[in-house]
């Protein structure tokens, strides 16, 4: 069996890459990613979700050899090592098996409305696949939708109609500002590379959520469009106080270490749930952080074979959108927030079927 230092190094080989590139494409260390290459050095968790994008490996797969390594250094000079194993893999079943109960934990009005929207799901699917001029119609008008939600949560004025004729005819709308129009371009323009993205199937990553980010910003805010914050943020009107600047990049790594672990145990319209709330509660951005967490949300959920969710953006909704994150945040109590991603995503599963 290969170990991680080879797989390493055969991996950036195969790519093709040199040290160099593999420095430019990863932001690792040459220095480190040699050692690790060498079997000089383990490398970090964030270091190996780096590589693991640069190299285009599985994180999960690669992760494996890693954790095995960690194991085999921590016991192999032990007496009775093999002993040490035995005891830690009935150790091992056992947490296996209390893995698969965190759906479980998840309350019965949940359950039943995830069937709900998995056998939705099913009917979606068997209606699959459309006719190009269809899903093109169909696109346009979900696409819009989504647009003109996500942007009137975050306050823009443009209506429905009025971000149909921006997006799709490049049309400029009278006594609305310039900032208003790019929001509603940017926006499309986000959904189109969540859908890039999906296409190509690419895992999320930090250089996906950051281009999304940048997409949303792009030509309003130069500073910080695609870039993480560095200055303390508040959510207005909220008991919540995001993290200070100097913990977001490891918060950061720990979301994406936290999606690789979690995205083949948890129910999708779950996973979705918790990469939007822990996205907005880390709030890593100085603007824009609401629409692209309601991205990666859609980025999941599309993903995984759902329809596109739109939270809605008139004051009732906003107000419950707000008060669901409100009680993650400061009563620990998720189940609200998955009530309303689940009725947004039943709700456009229930449209699209609709439409056929
Ligand atoms: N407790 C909370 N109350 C209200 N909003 C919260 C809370 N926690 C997180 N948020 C998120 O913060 C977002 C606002 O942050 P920000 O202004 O950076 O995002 P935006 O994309 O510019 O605007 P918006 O999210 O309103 O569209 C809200 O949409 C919501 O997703």
């Amino acid at each position: 069996m290969k170990s991680l230092a080879q797989i390493l190094q055969d991996a950036r080989e195969v790519k093709g890459l040199t040290l160099k590139d593999a420095v430019k494409h990863s932001g690792v260390d040459a220095g480190l990613i040699s050692k690790f290459e060498r079997g000089k050095r383990m490398p970090s968790a964030a270091n190996l979700m780096a590589l693991a994008e640069a190299y285009e490996l599985s994180f999960a797969e690669l992760k494996k050899q890693w954790l095995a390594e960690k194991v085999l250094d921590l016991v192999r000079y032990e007496v009775g090592a093999a002993e040490i194993l035995t005891l830690a893999e009935s150790r091992v079943e056992y947490l296996a098996g209390e893995k698969a109960l965190v759906m479980d934990k998840i309350p019965a009005s949940v359950q039943e409305k995830l069937e709900e929207i998995d056998q939705l799901k099913e009917q979606w699917q068997q209606r699959r696949p459309l006719g190009s001029t269809q899903l093109q119609k169909m696109k346009e008008y979900f696409n819009v939708a989504y647009t003109f939600e996500s942007n009137r949560i975050e306050g823009n004025t443009l209506t429905l109609q009025e971000t149909h004729l921006v997006v799709n005819e490049g049309i400029t709308i009278g006594g609305k500002s310039m900032r208003e129009h790019l929001e509603a371009i940017n926006h499309a323009e986000a959904v189109d590379y969540l859908e890039e993205l999906i296409r190509e199937k690419a895992d999320i990553y930090s250089r996906s959520l950051l281009e999304l980010h940048y997409l949303i910003l792009k030509g309003i805010d130069r500073e910080n469009a695609g870039k993480y914050r560095n200055v303390p943020v508040r959510i207005s009107g909220s008991e919540h106080v995001p993290p200070q600047p100097y913990l977001v990049d490891k918060m950061m790594e720990d979301y994406f270490v936290h999606y690789q672990e979690q995205k083949n145990v948890l129910h999708p319209v779950i996973l979705a749930a918790e990469m939007h709330e822990r996205l907005v509660s880390i709030h890593p951005f100085v603007d824009g952080n609401g629409r692209t967490s309601r991205l990666i949300m859609n980025l999941v959920l599309v993903g995984n074979g759902y329809t596109i969710a739109n939270l809605k953006g008139d004051q009732t909704s906003r107000l419950a959108y707000y008060k669901a994150l409100e009680a993650v945040q400061v009563h620990n109590d998720p189940v609200p927030f998955y009530h309303l991603v689940g009725d947004a995503v039943r709700d456009s599963l229930q449209q699209h079927l609709e439409m056929v």
